[in-house]
Formats: structure tokens, C-alpha cells, sequence
């Protein structure tokens, strides 16, 4: 199913941090004053240098840690079901085959794998491995572990997915090609999506808005907006318009890096 998505200025509100803080045993303080609004259906990518704390933003978002100051709401309040994670490794338990990795956050919840079967069968589709369904971790490509990672992070149709440099680990042909399959998949199941990413490319290429955060203390300072209409294919990344806005991520990301103390 096809999904018609509002003017990135129209779209409903999802999710909002308002001045958060995360400060570390040690008097690390990893964000300050964070604030990031999140609406439905956005690509949002967290770009910046190294320690600038995106992946703190990202486990805060999740639930996992617990801001030292400062608020993250969601619309209509949180649920189990809201949220997929994908890592930067797949992270797949080695001893269950393919269709048993994706089932997990169903069968972490007692559901049986019986109820969920189509769920289950519909997103290892989605990421083009339901051939794949019985086979183990081993018998697959880094890329196809990947796509199993994903189909597991959108399986229980969550609100938002959070992916944390999930590509930086392959090579760059199946990185292109994971990123052209993740912006047809967000075309066909609507998901909002904040992305992680060291790379301008990567960024400009998926996201409709780039959050550039500069570090010590972790911080939001710029944000770039990708005009670009999707869908969005080879013709694009070779383009007038991609390479402009390349060069303003790396501009924002430049200066970034220039505030870190
Ligand atoms: N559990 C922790 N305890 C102490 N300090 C931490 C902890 N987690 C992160 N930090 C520190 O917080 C800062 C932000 O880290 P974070 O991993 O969020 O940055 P990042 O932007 O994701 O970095 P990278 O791009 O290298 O993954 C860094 O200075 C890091 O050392």
C-alpha cells in the first residue's frame, strides 16, 4: 500500500524533546538543552561529529536511560508497540532462523507465532527476503542481515523506528542499494523514522529534514531541510539539487565541529 504523506510543514506532531539534559557518572554531559520535534511521517537524520551524542538522543527516545532534566513526549502518550529499534550489527540470535528473528518482539509480548504469522511473512516481504524465511544468520550476506534486522524493527508496525548507523558497516554498493530499499520501504508502510549517520551522503540521500548537532555539550545546532521530492533513485544522488544540499549538511556540519570546544 502506497502511502500519501502531508507537506513536511502540515504533518501531525509525534514526538518532542524539550531541553533535555543527559549528564554521565563523571560529570559528563553528553546533551544540553536538546530539543527535537518529531512529526508523522518525517526522515529525520541526527548528523554529526563523533561523541556529539546522537546515540545518547536515540537510547533517551527509546526509553532505554532516563534524561537528567528536561521532557520527551509522545502524542497520545507511549505504548509498548511504538518504537522498532535497528542497530549498527544486525544483532540476530545466531540459532534461530530467519522468520524466528522477526517474530521475537511478538514472542518477547507471549504472542504466539501462529497469530502473527502474516506479520511476520508480510515484513521479511517487505525487505525482499520472504524466500530467505528458513534459513539461519550464517547463510546470509551482511546486507540480508540487515534487512532482517529491519524487518524485525517494523514488524509490530511501530510508531517511530530509530536506526543507529545502520548501514556504516557494509560497503557502499550494498550500502546504496539498503538506502534505495529503505526509502521505497518507508513509501509503502508510512513509518516515521530518525536516522543516525556520520554521513552527509547518506543524510541529504534519505532524510527530508538533517538535525546537525555540534558536541561538548551535545547539542542541536542547525537544522537542513530536503526538498527534494521522493521517491528519490540513482538520478537523484547524481543530480544539481543533491549535490547543493550536500554541500550545505557539510557546510552546517563544518561548523559544527568548529563549536566543539
Ligand atoms: N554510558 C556512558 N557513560 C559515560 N559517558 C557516556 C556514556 N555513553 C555516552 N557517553 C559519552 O557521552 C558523549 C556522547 O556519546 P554518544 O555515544 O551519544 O555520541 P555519538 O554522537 O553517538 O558518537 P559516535 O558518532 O561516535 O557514535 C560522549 O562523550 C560519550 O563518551
Amino acid at each position: 500500500m502506497n502511502q500519501t504523506r502531508p507537506p513536511i510543514d502540515q504533518r501531525a506532531p509525534l514526538l518532542r524533546m524539550s531541553h533535555v539534559e543527559k549528564t554521565f557518572r563523571g560529570n559528563v554531559v553528553a546533551l544540553r538543552d536538546m530539543n527535537l520535534a518529531v512529526n508523522q511521517g518525517d526522515f529525520v537524520s541526527l548528523l554529526g561529529p563523533s561523541g556529539c551524542g546522537k546515540s545518547t538522543a536515540l537510547r533517551l527516545i527509546s526509553g532505554l536511560m532516563s534524561p537528567t532534566s528536561g521532557r520527551i513526549e509522545w502524542t497520545g502518550g507511549q505504548s509498548k508497540d511504538d518504537l522498532g529499534v535497528v542497530f549498527q550489527e544486525p544483532t540476530l540470535m545466531p540459532w534461530a532462523r530467519v522468520v524466528d528473528n522477526v517474530w521475537l518482539p511478538f514472542r518477547l509480548r507471549g504472542v504466539p507465532y501462529t497469530d502473527v504469522k502474516d506479520d511476520v511473512l508480510e515484513a521479511l516481504r517487505l525487505v525482499g527476503l520472504e524466500k530467505f524465511q528458513r534459513a539461519f544468520p550464517r547463510e546470509l550476506s551482511g546486507g540480508m542481515k540487515m534487512r532482517v534486522s529491519i524487518a524485525r524493527a517494523l514488524v509490530t508496525k511501530p510508531r517511530l523506528i530509530l536506526m543507529d548507523e545502520p548501514f556504516a558497516a557494509l560497503d557502499e554498493i550494498t550500502r546504496h542499494k539498503l538506502n534505495n530499499d529503505l526509502l521505497a520501504l518507508r513509501e509503502q508502510i508510512g513509518c516515521t523514522i530518525i536516522f543516525v549517520t556520520h554521513s552527509v551522503f547518506e543524510s541529504v540521500f534519505l532524510s527530508d529534514r538533517i538535525v546537525v548537532m555540534a558536541a561538548r555539550p551535545g547539542r542541536v545546532i542547525r537544522e537542513v531541510q530536503v526538498t527534494a521530492p521522493y521517491p528519490r533513485d540513482e538520478e537523484f544522488r547524481t543530480s544539481a539539487d543533491y549535490a547543493a544540499h550536500c554541500r550545505e549538511a557539510s557546510e552546517a556540519l563544518h561548523d559544527a565541529m568548529g563549536e566543539a570546544a
